[in-house]
């Protein structure tokens, strides 16, 4: 496969990219049925796909199962001893004795992924995976991160309230050696491949309902980006979609972040959510620095894909005081927008410490990633002279 070096085997990139190829199939089937079975499900007919978790936020059966596939095919690959993850779901809630129908929900979307995977020519189990062992894959994501070692790290949905909302999300797989991200992998099954269908001045959704497939099977939408530490390349490979799913095919070609330095002519990207970044403080750091077009808010970490790939220029976040940001968040896109040229770093122009365990400790302020050094240095510098009068 295209795109790998030393620290990251060449198996290590194979089995990572197409386990996130095999991943969006999951969720794509999932998302199908939440956005397709709404209303009817308060009746009670469908099978239950979404719970919430004690902060409220959602979790659903696709969070739980491509958790459970990605565990699974890592130990099948290289031995469940030499495997390590950090994830992001925890199997409390699947456990809990009302439960039931989630649980069978979750096992019944993981054996029907499997049952894809020799198309991606990845192992598959030899008979149909019990409710213990999709408990067990998922469980076994029970790594703490740090500064030793090398470990997965894996946001089986990221954005998972775009997920709910029938728009855009993605599969974040990463893996750390030493403290530091050497392989980012991400999938992101709503985004479309090709910038023309990007809308940036309407709500992302309206781009997550163009889904036409083309004459030659290529869909408008779907990809998945990666890159290895050092490489210099990022790649992106369009998700082909065949009569039963995700086909694979293998091609990928190099992405490059914009080349555009003229604020004037940059576009931002940032979170849907108020909540998650607080948009009235991007946009006087976005106004001080003469940054002209709309924001472009996206859910999830499609946001580093949109700054890989050159469509747009610079991302901000900045959470409330008090947030902590988490490694899974941000792993898989920091080494792709890095490898496509890109700076990312937190507010303070450090760059961010992902070996500190689960969290992002010592982050100063947010996250800041741009397409060059100098929006970069412009965007530091605003947000240095902004922070004081704000409320953050
Ligand atoms: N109060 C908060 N402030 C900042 N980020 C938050 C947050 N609550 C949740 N998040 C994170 O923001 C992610 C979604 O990012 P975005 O807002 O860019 O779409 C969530 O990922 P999950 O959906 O995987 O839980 C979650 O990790
Ligand atoms: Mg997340």
């Amino acid at each position: 496969m295209e795109g790998g070096e030393s620290t990251v085997s060449a198996k290590e990139l194979e089995v990572a990219v197409k386990a996130v190829h095999l991943a969006c199939g999951l969720c794509e089937r999932v998302q199908r049925r939440l956005v397709s079975s709404r209303g009817v499900e308060r009746g009670g007919t469908s099978p239950p796909i979404i719970s919430s978790k004690d902060d409220d936020s959602p979790v659903t059966v696709a969070d739980w199962g491509v958790q459970a596939i990605v565990s699974w095919l890592l130990s099948e690959s290289f031995g469940s001893e030499n495997v390590s993850i950090v994830a992001e779901e925890d199997v409390e809630a699947l456990s809990e004795s009302n439960s039931r129908g989630l649980l069978s929900a979750v096992v019944d979307a993981v054996n029907e992924c499997l049952a894809d995977a020799p198309r991606f020519e990845l192992p598959k189990p030899d008979k149909i995976l019990s409710d213990l062992d999709v408990v067990g894959a998922i469980k076994r994501c029970n790594a703490t991160g740090g500064p030793k070692g090398r470990f997965w790290v894996l946001d089986p949905i990221d954005g998972t309230l775009g997920f709910v909302r029938g728009n855009q999300y993605a599969v974040a797989l990463a893996l750390m050696v030493d403290g530091k991200v050497v392989l980012g992998v991400l999938g992101c099954p709503n985004y479309p491949v090709n910038r023309e269908f990007l809308s940036y001045h309407h709500q992302y959704y309206n781009t997550a309902q163009h889904s036409s497939t083309t004459a030659n099977g290529l869909s408008e939408k779907g990809c998945v980006l990666y890159a290895t530490r050092g490489s210099r390349k990022a790649w992106m490979q369009p998700l082909v979609r065949g009569e039963n799913g995700f086909t694979w095919k293998g091609d990928a070609r190099v992405i490059r972040v914009s080349s555009i330095d003229d604020p004037a002519m940059a576009t931002i990207c940032e979170p849907v959510e108020k909540a998650n970044s607080d948009h009235t403080f991007t946009a006087g750091v976005a106004d001080s620095v003469g940054l002209g077009n709309q924001p472009l808010r996206v859910y999830s970490m499609v946001k580093y894909a949109a700054i890989a790939r050159g469509d747009a220029e610079v991302f901000m976040k900045f959470s409330r005081s008090g947030y902590k940001e988490k490694i899974w968040d941000h792993a898989a896109g920091v080494v792709i927008v890095e490898e496509a040229g890109g700076v990312m770093t937190d507010a303070g122009g450090r760059p961010l410490d992902f070996s500190r365990g689960v969290y992002l400790e010592g982050l100063d302020r947010g996250i800041i990633a741009c397409c060059c050094p100098v929006l970069h240095e412009k965007i530091v510098g605003a947000v240095y002279a902004s922070w004081e009068s704000s409320n953050l």
